[in-house]
């Protein structure tokens, strides 16, 4: 964080007509609830409390959570009594989505109790996603993996996990990333220095903070699979969401399916999951969850059990653009502010793997940022950035 002494940069809010978190609201999200109605057979209650939530987010102001919620404690300490009654496009830009999603969820009964209790109104899309071929593909380019040196295994497989995060499904309702190219779009790259914060003590364990599920998570579970077998991490953390959140995030069922996905593949990937099924089941990899992932606040405000716990990971990843945001605060902060200052707070070592598809940036140089501010503001939003940055 920026010294005492300096203000923080102002919160971003989609206040502003037109700016990105006021489109999210009011073009992003209209088309992701069609989608989730037109994804499962809801009845009409759950289809009307959809309606409703949009009608709120889009023109009414931010109402109460159901009655009986029994996360509703959480969420008082989270600041809903101060956000009760706001516009949303005027309440703080992480807030106000996190706190959309809680809703929805809300909305289409995965709360219960009733009979859509548990069901998670992205699983259609997810399925739709893991079990393409796109995604055969992409685990049968690990078979031409062995042709390279190690270093160069290395530096294909961080990559490949950095451009994973393109596969946001929430991101590619509205148009997506569709292209970019990975070679030029890479604005900061600290890949050597993640390699020799690795390299620099004994193996430690990894904290792997995912994002999303699919295409985004199997070149993660790639990775965690690599630093296991290759003895650079002694043993791993993934840590994945409670609940679904953000459309695609992934949570343990989703990681499961990933892993499954994996052993069932032929080749070098079915090789992966078989190891990733053994250290799975051996604890040298834990699926971990913690309430505050889906808390509507940056990381700063995490709660002591989850600092501690993250306080002995020798490295934290810190996957994908919601993650980045609460990695260094959702802030308007000039993009050339030290990614080394934003993340002090944070318990662990720790490198960010995000593509840019929201207003936050930093981290950058000052002749990078002034040549991606000529093209104007969309480099941030548009994915087809990238940074690799890391704080060791
Ligand atoms: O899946 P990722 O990389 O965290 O991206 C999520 C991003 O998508 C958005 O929800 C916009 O759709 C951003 O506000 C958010 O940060």
């Amino acid at each position: 964080m920026p010294s005492q002494s300096e203000p923080a940069a102002p919160v971003i809010t989609g206040g502003e007509p037109g700016s990105f978190p006021w489109r999210v609201f009011h073009e992003r999200h209209p088309v992701l609830l069609r989608q989730v109605l037109d994804g499962l057979p809801y009845g009409p209650e759950q289809r009307r409390a959809v309606e409703r939530l949009l009608a709120e987010s889009t023109g009414g102001v931010i109402g109460p959570l159901e009655d009986g919620a029994r996360d509703a404690a959480a969420w008082d300490a989270w600041g809903l009594g101060d956000q009760l009654g706001l516009r949303w496009t005027d309440a703080p830009f992480l807030w106000a989505e996190s706190y959309f999603y809680r809703r929805l969820l809300a909305a289409v009964g995965w709360f219960g109790p009733g009979p859509w209790q548990g069901v998670d109104p992205f699983g259609p899309v997810k399925a739709a996603e893991l079990g393409s071929p796109a995604v055969d593909e992409e685990l049968a380019a690990l078979d031409g993996l062995g042709t390279l040196t190690d270093a160069q295994q290395d530096d294909a497989l961080l990559r490949s996990a950095l451009w994973g995060n393109r596969a946001d499904l929430s991101f590619r309702l509205t148009g997506g990333p569709a292209s970019g190219d990975p070679r030029t779009g890479l604005l900061c790259d600290d890949g050597a220095r993640f390699w020799a914060a690795l390299r620099s003590g004994p193996p430690g364990r990894l904290a792997l903070i995912a994002d999303n599920a699919g295409r985004e998570l199997l070149p993660d579970l790639v990775l965690i699979d690599r630093l296991l077998s290759t003895g650079r991490a002694s043993s791993a953390h993934l840590y994945v969401k409670p609940q679904p959140y953000y459309v695609s995030d992934a949570t343990t069922a989703d990681a499961v399916a990933a892993a499954e996905r994996l052993l069932h593949a032929p080749g070098a990937a079915g090789a992966v999951g078989q190891r990733l099924r053994e250290a799975l089941t051996s604890g040298a990899l834990e699926i971990r969850t913690h309430p505050f992932l889906c808390a509507p606040l940056p990381f700063d405000a995490m709660p002591g059990d989850l600092r501690a716990e993250l306080s002995s990971a020798a490295m934290a990843v810190v996957k994908g653009d919601l993650n980045y945001r609460r990695l260094v605060g959702d802030r308007h902060w000039p993009a050339t502010t030290p990614f080394a200052d934003l993340t002090a707070h944070f318990p662990a070592p720790v490198a960010a793997l995000r593509t840019l598809k929201s207003d936050v940036a930093a981290g950058l140089d000052a002749a990078t940022a002034a040549r991606l501010d000529a093209t104007g503001p969309g480099w941030r939003t548009s994915g087809r950035h990238a940074v690799i940055q890391v704080r060791a």
